[in-house]
């Protein structure tokens, strides 16, 4: 937004005047929302959100609203496009300090937004509490205050929105947790950038949608024979802790590949055979069985590290595979956490590696990614993506997947009751069907994250892993003018 700002104003267009688009914008939405109100309540910080604030707050006065305004600060430190708004609404103001928050007040927060550099004062959080205790709304001026609109964190404390009036174009912290859940409402207001100027900046940073892989669908053929749609292997590990496997496999065949081959210690074979049919079994004891395996290059998809154990055998069977598409997860991710560098080396070229850990298995691969609080799970998993060659899928409710040239989507569509026992295994099977099939890394791991939010959503609160494989359905293969951007 910091480089469409620029080009806005460079072409000509009046920054003020977008300042004054954007404060009628949130004035609107606040008759619209509740024109019940006793009062509007303006918070303004001292920079453009505050100058917004004062737009918002004088629209609202105009319309004949109640309006009381309180400022952060001496408001001779206005500078800028908010000094010029200040100059310009001429409206009674009042201390920060002084407000006392009163049912029936709807607050309109324009204390900080995309400026906000360091934790909120504790007075500040102490409003922010005393606003939140009273159950006022809040509609928040771009971001709720607090919020980071970089990396969705909470600085200190913040605003819970009932609305959250953006512009333009989502920030990262509109999607990313808590953030998204503190904005309430969002809504993304054109202020009047031209969409080329928008569009020149677009940033490989996307909300993962049918956008972002439809016509990587179009490809598939569901109509085409099983063994065009490839063939993906699934490694079971001991019998015991087989159903992690069996989740993948079976999710794996639901959503599309061809044939799907368990490969197991001849041990599990009985216990697998008792609760499979479709799927077909291959015992693999040794790595000579294993190279035997691998030498049919029909099998162009494997999944390894549900219910694995056997760090050992995990690190050498990963090592026979690196020339092929391989799903990493679970039991597998956690093999490398001596040596991650052994297995970033096996994968460089092509990519070819998806690894789907959840923050503690990236924490084992990337301890120091994990450990800087400064970086944004965007950043982690970016940079964790370079490092790797993979493609990472960074799990949990703001489910983030990063690949090596830099394009990053943020998943949106999860319930939050899709966080339960198998749920990674059936992602896993979903992934590795996908890379069967033929789509490329980024591709298969995006559209799988969407697809698993969905089927998440169709199986409903309360959900088991089993009833997320039977709600696993068919890929959207959708115009790209009909997909959201
Ligand atoms: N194209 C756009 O997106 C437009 C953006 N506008 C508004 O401009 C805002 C950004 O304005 P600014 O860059 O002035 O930033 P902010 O208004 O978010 O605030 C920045 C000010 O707060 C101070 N500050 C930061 N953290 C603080 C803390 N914890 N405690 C106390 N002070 C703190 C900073 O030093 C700075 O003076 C956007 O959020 C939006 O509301 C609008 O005016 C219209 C156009
Ligand atoms: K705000």
């Amino acid at each position: 937004m910091v480089k469409v700002d620029r080009d806005a104003a460079v072409s000509g267009i009046s920054s003020f005047g977008l300042m004054r688009a954007a404060g009628h914008a949130v004035a609107a939405s606040a008759l619209r929302h509740y024109p019940e109100a006793t009062r509007f309540v303006c918070l303004c910080g001292l920079g453009n959100n505050g100058g917004d604030a004062l737009i918002a707050a004088a629209a609202l006065a105009g319309s004949g609203a109640r309006v009381a305004v309180y400022l952060m600060g001496d408001p001779a430190r206005f500078t800028g496009d908010a000094a010029r708004a200040f100059a310009a609404v001429s409206i009674p103001h009042q201390p920060l300090d002084t407000y006392v928050p009163t049912i029936g007040d709807v607050v309109i927060d324009g204390l900080f937004g995309a400026g906000l550099s360091r934790a909120v004062s504790s007075d500040v959080a102490a409003l922010m509490r005393t606003v939140t205790d009273l159950t006022l709304p809040v509609i928040a001026i771009d971001l709720p205050s607090g919020v980071d609109g970089r990396s969705g964190q909470v600085l200190g404390e913040s605003f819970q929105a009932a609305q959250t009036v953006t512009f333009m174009t989502r920030k990262p912290g509109h999607l990313l947790l808590p953030g998204r859940t503190l904005c309430g409402v969002l809504q993304v207001i054109n202020i009047g950038i031209p969409a080329r100027i928008v569009t020149s900046h677009r940033a490989s940073l996307v909300e993962n949608t049918a956008a972002l892989w439809h016509k990587a669908v179009q490809v598939l053929d569901p109509a085409a024979h099983k063994y065009r749609r490839g063939h993906l292997i699934v490694f079971s590990g001991a019998a015991p802790s087989s159903g992690a496997a069996r989740m993948s496999a079976t999710a794996g065949l639901s959503a599309g590949a061809g044939l799907v081959t368990m490969v197991a210690p001849t041990e599990a074979l009985p216990t697998l055979a008792a609760h499979l049919t479709a799927i077909m079994l291959r015992p693999v004891d040794t790595d000579e069985m294993l190279s035997d395996l691998v030498k049919d290059t029909r099998l162009n998809a494997f999944v390894l590290g549900p219910g694995f154990g056997a760090p050992d055998r995990a690190r050498r069977y990963v090592a026979a595979l690196s020339d092929r598409s391989l799903v990493l997860d679970a039991d597998g991710i956690t093999a490398f956490r001596d040596d991650p560098q052994f297995l970033f080396a096996a994968f460089r070229g092509p990519v070819r590696l998806v690894l789907t850990p959840h923050d503690g298995e990236f924490s084992r691969l990337f301890p120091d990614l994990a450990a800087d609080t400064a970086l944004s799970k965007i950043d982690r998993a970016t940079i964790a993506a370079e490092r790797s060659n993979a493609v990472i899928i960074l799990k949990g409710s703001d489910t983030v997947i990063s690949e090596p040239n830099g394009r990053v989507a943020i998943n949106a569509n999860a319930p939050p009751w899709l966080a339960t026992a198998g749920s990674g295994d059936v992602l896993a099977g979903i992934v590795g069907a996908h890379l069967a099939q033929g789509m490329p890394p980024f591709e298969a791991a995006t559209s799988a994250v969407w697809r698993h939010g969905v089927a998440g959503n169709k199986a409903g609160e309360g959900m088991t892993a089993e009833n997320l494989l039977r709600a696993i359905r068919p890929l959207p293969r959708m115009p790209s003018s009909l997909a959201r951007p």
